[in-house]
């Protein structure tokens, strides 16, 4: 009897889950919103609707619509950042705060874009919500689904999507049991009793769909072995192919020739003072030659010469230049470069060039500067293991902060990455915020740097300018 009357209970409370409710709830159409929405939500996502079940599956589902092709994306996440309230109180908030930490502990993802190729991040910087704490646990999400994703790189894993082979019907008809599951043995032996039908049932479907699905997996493959066979010709993406593509020098900008993308742009020359000012330690308490007679810098990737031509007036001891394109290399020689007498020239990819620096253990630099084109992350990281042992104790490194930086939420996430990335090296990233003005941005409504130019690769209203030093200075 006692039972009987819990499981009334709570089917009034919790009835039956339909997969598209877990949307609605995200909508926030009843305020204020209160903690019941924290256990509505853990109900629905503990009967099996996953974290990333999208409005447009269940619009599919709903219209008979048989087409498995992914379109837009719209998921709980993106609900939650488009329909939180602006008036949101402090009680609120906690509460919305903490459906997300639960939609992220079921999977949710941080990055997908939806029919206008935003993210959650991007939905509520645009709402103006970029100081609530939703934004920061997306950031933080971010962070952990990167560290996470090198991991399943080095391992080999494999990333299992929790939206395959959607059960809409079984979400329908199944009661879905909470913590006092123990209590309701009878409802539950109904309840396995009509699973075990409604799965015989399916077998024979599930039978035919597999042997579709087979099918079209093979069709998929065969389409994702195709865009990895041309992604990796881009030069944009692909050292190799960068190094063997003409690039076009123009007044402002320095571009691959076919493609016209942009490889450096005279745009960036403030951001290039402020890296030089650093490498030089300017307004720092310790000036360097306070600290050493001879003040070495190096500098990876020449480009448009911009950051070069400001540390030969700071007139260091030796100021190496490391470059590997033939063409800018071709440009060095004919601008005179090769002569300067404090001048040394790596011809070739730093990767290849710095050990040779590093095993002849004959120069430590005050300060290294890092900018180059048709690299990744995971060259950073690379890039690390010599810049600690080049750095001199006291010296500084920095680079040309374009990490993710053509979407905001990505570059928070990865001016987080870098500074923990960093800290592994017992180095310690100080960022400066420099704002980047309107027509330095792609989305910029009057005319903007970009307007010449096929790809971008800025979108962000503020830069972070990097100062890395060892951590005891
Ligand atoms: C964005 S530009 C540098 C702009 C420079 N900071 C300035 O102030 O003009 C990038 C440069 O890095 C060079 N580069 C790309 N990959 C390189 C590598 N692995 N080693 C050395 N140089 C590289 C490119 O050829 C290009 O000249």
């Amino acid at each position: 009897m006692f039972t009987k009357i819990l499981a009334v209970q709570r089917d009034e409370l919790f009835p039956p889950a339909n997969m598209s409710d877990l949307h609605d709830l995200c909508k926030f159409g009843s305020r204020p919103v209160k903690r019941e929405y924290v256990d509505q939500l853990k109900h629905y996502l503990k009967a099996g609707i996953p974290s990333t079940y999208t409005v447009e599956q269940a619009y599919k589902y709903t219209n008979n619509i048989e087409d498995d092709e992914e379109s837009s994306n719209t998921t709980p996440l993106h609900l939650i950042a488009s329909f939180m309230p602006e008036d949101a109180t402090l009680e609120e908030l906690e509460v919305i705060d903490e459906m997300v930490t639960i939609l992220f502990e079921y999977g949710a993802g941080w990055c997908f874009t939806d029919i206008n190729n935003e993210t959650p991040g991007c939905i509520l910087i645009r709402r103006n919500l970029k100081t609530t704490p939703i934004y920061q646990q997306i950031v933080d999400a971010g962070v952990r689904a990167e560290l996470l994703l090198r991991k399943v790189g080095e391992f080999d894993m494999e990333v299992i999507e929790d939206t395959d082979d959607l059960n809409h019907e079984q979400f329908q008809s199944v009661k879905i049991e909470e913590d006092e599951k123990k209590d309701d043995e009878d409802e539950k032996k109904d309840e396995d009793e009509k699973k075990d039908e409604d799965e015989k049932k399916d077998e024979d479907e599930k039978k035919d769909e597999d042997e579709k699905k087979e099918e079209e997996d093979e069709e998929t493959e065969e389409k994702e072995q195709d865009v990895k066979v041309n992604d990796p010709s881009d030069p944009a993406y692909n050292q190799a192919a960068y190094l063997e593509t003409k690039l076009e020098y123009r007044a402002d900008a320095l571009i691959t020739k076919d493609a016209k993308d942009g490889v450096m742009m005279s745009w960036e020359t403030n951001l290039m003072q402020k890296g030089c000012d650093t490498l030089f330690q300017k307004g720092s308490y310790i000036e360097p030659n306070e600290l050493d007679s001879e003040i070495n810098v190096l500098n990876i990737g020449f480009g448009m010469g911009i950051i070069d031509s400001m540390i030969q007036k700071e007139k260091p001891t030796k100021h190496y230049i490391c470059e590997a394109h033939p063409d800018v290399l071709a440009k060095l020689k004919r601008d005179g470069w090769y002569e300067k007498p404090n001048v040394v020239i790596l011809e070739g990819r730093w990767q290849d060039k710095l050990s040779d620096l590093l095993s002849s253990g004959s120069i430590f630099f005050n300060g290294i500067y890092y900018d180059t084109y048709s690299e990744h992350y995971q060259d950073m990281l690379e890039l690390f293991d010599c810049i600690v042992g080049l750095l001199k104790p006291h010296g500084v490194f920095s680079f040309f902060n374009g990490l993710g930086a053509d979407r905001q939420v990505i570059y928070e996430v990865y001016k987080k990455l870098v500074e923990l990335d960093l800290s592994n090296y017992g180095l310690n990233c100080k960022f400066t915020e420099v704002n980047v003005p309107d027509s330095q941005l792609k989305e910029s409504s009057d005319k903007s740097v970009w307007d010449d130019v096929k790809r971008s690769y800025w979108s962000c209203p503020i830069y972070y300018h990097p100062e890395v030093k060892f951590i005891d200075y």
